[in-house]
């Protein structure tokens, strides 16, 4: 009998499924025991090591997410909206620990966690990485220091595949800035803007999103006052930071009490 715990990853054949396929498998802290992706996609059926191009692994893909948490006491999930609420309740009544860093989650959506979290852990986070969650507490005391007169500006650049803006990163260092200054980013939250727009209000925090080539992922928090700009930056050059930051609040989640976490609590931040 084994303790080290066994893992699914959902959405296989994904940047981040193989990134954190390979992650798993390279970790002597964990198992994989399960991989899923999307019914109808062609690595069904397949040995997953193979599909991905390399050596046998002994694990199947399958479209068979239940069958496949029940083998496991975590699934780490980076697929898309829709797929990780049916994954939410699939993993609760497997009481796995779901970890998800899927993105674009709208607000009722976030909401409809909830009942499997009563269940089973959940660690949620638009970003895993050591470095944003740290530039996420730098941004939340940067903001408190500063008053409305230095504007905020969060820009992000992402690989020209990506589905969703302003990235779950941006929305985390918004809510940091919003928290630090005592505010509701839902209030002052300015989107995007294009055409005559009117000067900028004061207060307003502002999302910009870049698309392009192969970036990772880039953020930028600025400060902007007469006279003085603060800018905080984190650049992803590896998609392993989120995976190592996946596996590890999935270890994190084993035998804490059900509920919805992130990686502040993860990382003890
Ligand atoms: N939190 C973080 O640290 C972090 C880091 C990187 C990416 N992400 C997010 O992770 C998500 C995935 O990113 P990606 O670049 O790997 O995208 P991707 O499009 O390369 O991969 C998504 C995978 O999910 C699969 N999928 C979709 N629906 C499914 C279903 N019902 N069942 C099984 N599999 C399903 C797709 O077939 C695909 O293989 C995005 O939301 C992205 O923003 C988060
Ligand atoms: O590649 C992506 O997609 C990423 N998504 C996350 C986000 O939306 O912030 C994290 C960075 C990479």
């Amino acid at each position: 009998m084994t303790h080290i715990p066994g893992i699914v990853i959902t959405g296989a054949s994904g940047r981040m499924g193989q990134m954190l396929i390979k992650t798993v498998t390279d970790s002597d802290q964990a198992r994989l025991v399960g991989v899923v992706e999307r019914s109808g996609h062609d690595w069904i059926g397949q040995d997953v090591g193979v599909a991905m191009g390399g050596a046998a692994l002994g694990v199947t893909v399958t479209d068979d997410p239940l069958e496949a948490f029940a083998q496991a006491q975590a699934v780490i999930d980076f697929t898309a909206p829709e797929a990780t609420l049916e994954f939410a309740a699939l993993a609760a009544q497997a009481r796995c620990v779901h970890v998800i860093g899927t993105t674009g989650m709208s607000d009722e959506q976030i909401a409809a966690l909830e009942p499997a979290s009563r269940h089973a852990v959940i660690v949620r986070a638009g970003n895993m990485s050591l470095g944003v969650n740290l530039l996420v507490q730098l941004t939340k005391k940067v903001a408190a220091a500063l008053d409305e007169d230095f504007d905020i500006e969060v820009i992000e650049g992402h690989h020209h595949h990506k589905v969703d803006a302003p990235s779950g990163t941006a929305l985390m260092l918004g809510e940091a800035a919003a928290e630090g200054r005592g505010i509701d980013l839902a209030e002052v939250s300015d989107r995007g803007r294009d055409g005559i727009t009117g000067a900028r209000k004061r207060g307003d925090i502002g999302f910009h999103a870049i698309r392009g080539g192969d970036i990772v992922g880039e953020h930028d928090v600025l400060f902007a006052a007469p006279g003085e700009r603060i800018v905080l930056r984190h650049l992803a050059t590896d998609r392993a930071i989120f995976a190592r930051g996946a596996l590890k609040a999935a270890l994190w989640g084993q035998g804490k009490s059900p509920g919805q976490y992130d990686m502040v609590d993860v990382l003890g931040l």
